[in-house]
């Protein structure tokens, strides 16, 4: 399988250069050249494989040129140790949790399929690698978690200063060793820039071998269609049409699980739900795409101002937005509603959510008011105690701190401070 650059479709790489570049030389999102639906018994028989089962069934058209089957059966077995269950907490409202892995948000199933990619075709290789990753929040922590202590690879993770959660922080400023965490004065979409500007530096790419661990790079980004595919295994069962809600930021998710239809999985229609950030349900609307700074909420995770993969989500479609809007709609949420739905959710179903599954679950009800006798699914990205202080404030409730985060509570944060693409470059020259 080749993966071509969505800037220019000659510039082609197979799945290990796209990996090990991050993204193309043109600095265009690397897009895989076809995507052939699974047989449909496969789809028919989907209660009966287990979750590395489908995994490999779903990613090996991408990889298998590159990655051996028994590599990635045991590449799979280490990512997928932890379960993805799908909970209904009202009649035809369900979430899917994703925030069972060590870092508790959606990001670890992708950082650590990625590690374990990189680990194996650095396998022979003496040169070292510097992962670069910007983060409003959640990509951070599953990143320093995928990749500590992994040989030959540096990673360098920046964050906007004060714009992340107490514990977001610590996840990702606390680990040493081979990780380095940058706190970036200005915003997420500053740290984006920053990193795709490191790309293109010949100065620093003569010295260094760069490459990205956000969901641009495809090893992060495609692996997250398995949760669409759990998910459908769970709730097909219940004989209705599924509908999905993602929260979304950068737009790697709900385009993986684009991918996942694609692939022949049924589903009626998919929700992109933001919060103020809404560059692209303006574009749904308008047609018009306008990258804007972006806004603080308490969604952090999903302040972005110029969404990273809606340009993959286009080439899906063909760049047609009426094909588009026939599977895609995309509501912008306010944070007076998302506590709101905080607030409706754990009074009705007395079920916790955290501010982005409640973005979540305020695009799925605003579908399902005009498509009743569907069966919503709201994607429920990380764990609510990761954003302790909007919790308790807004339910009055002090949420358990679970295991994976007491590790690093009480750990010291660790960072360089810089405020221009300067500093980072100065960084990566001298290390
Ligand atoms: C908790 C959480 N929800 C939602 C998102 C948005 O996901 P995406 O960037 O794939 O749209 C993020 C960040 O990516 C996140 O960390
Ligand atoms: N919300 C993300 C932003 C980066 O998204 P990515 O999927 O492109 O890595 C975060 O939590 O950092």
């Amino acid at each position: 399988m080749k993966f071509y650059s969505l800037t220019n479709n000659h510039n082609q790489a197979s799945f290990k250069e796209a990996v090990i570049a991050g993204i193309a030389p043109d600095k265009g999102l690397y897009f895989p050249e076809k995507i052939t639906p699974l047989a449909a018994d496969f789809f028919e028989k989907i209660e009966t494989c287990s979750n590395h089962e489908i995994a490999f069934r779903a990613i090996h058209q991408f990889v298998s040129a590159d990655i051996p089957d028994s590599i990635l059966k045991d590449i799979l077995k280490n990512v997928l140790d932890f379960d993805f269950p799908v909970v209904e907490i009202q009649e035809d409202i369900a979430t899917l949790e994703l925030f069972h892995g060590p870092t508790m948000a959606f990001k670890d199933v992708g950082a650590r399929f990625m590690a374990n990619c990189l680990g194996y075709f650095s396998k022979n290789e003496s040169n070292e690698v510097t992962v670069l990753v910007a983060t409003s929040g959640d990509t951070g922590g599953a990143v320093a978690n995928g990749f500590l202590g992994v040989k030959r690879v540096n990673v360098v993770i920046l964050y906007p200063s004060g714009k992340v959660s107490d514990i977001q922080e610590k996840q990702l400023t606390t680990l040493g060793q081979n990780i380095i965490a940058m706190e970036v004065d200005g915003t997420f979409d500053d740290c984006q820039k920053m990193v795709k500007s490191a790309f293109l530096d010949a100065e620093i790419t003569a010295l260094k071998k760069l490459t990205s661990a956000n969901s641009i790079n495809v090893a992060r980004w495609l692996p997250q269609l398995f949760y669409f595919l759990f998910a459908f295994k769970q709730a097909k069962s219940k004989g209705k049409e599924i509908v999905f809600s993602i929260p979304s930021g950068n737009f790697g998710n709900v385009c993986a699980g684009m991918v996942a239809q694609k692939m022949g999985m049924p589903v009626k229609h998919f929700v992109a739900a933001t919060n103020v950030n809404d560059v692209v349900p303006k574009f749904m609307h308008s047609g018009a795409y306008n990258p804007v700074p972006s806004i603080a909420t308490i969604s952090n995770a999903m302040d972005v101002g110029d969404p990273s993969n809606f340009v993959r989500i286009r080439q899906l479609y063909g760049n047609d937005l009426v094909e588009l809007k026939k599977n895609l709609s995309s509501f912008s949420f306010s944070d007076e509603e998302t506590k709101d739905a905080m607030k409706e959710i754990y009074s009705k179903s007395e079920y916790v959510v955290d501010p982005h599954g409640a973005v979540g679950y305020l695009g799925l009800k605003k579908y399902q008011k005009k498509n009743p006798n569907t069966f919503g699914i709201f994607l429920e990205t990380a764990h609510p105690v990761k954003f302790l202080a909007t919790v308790e404030e807004t339910l009055n409730i002090s949420p358990k701190i679970p295991p994976q985060i007491q590790k690093v509570i009480n750990r010291e944060k660790e960072s360089i401070k810089i405020n221009s693409y300067e500093g980072l470059k100065t960084y990566l020259m001298g290390t």
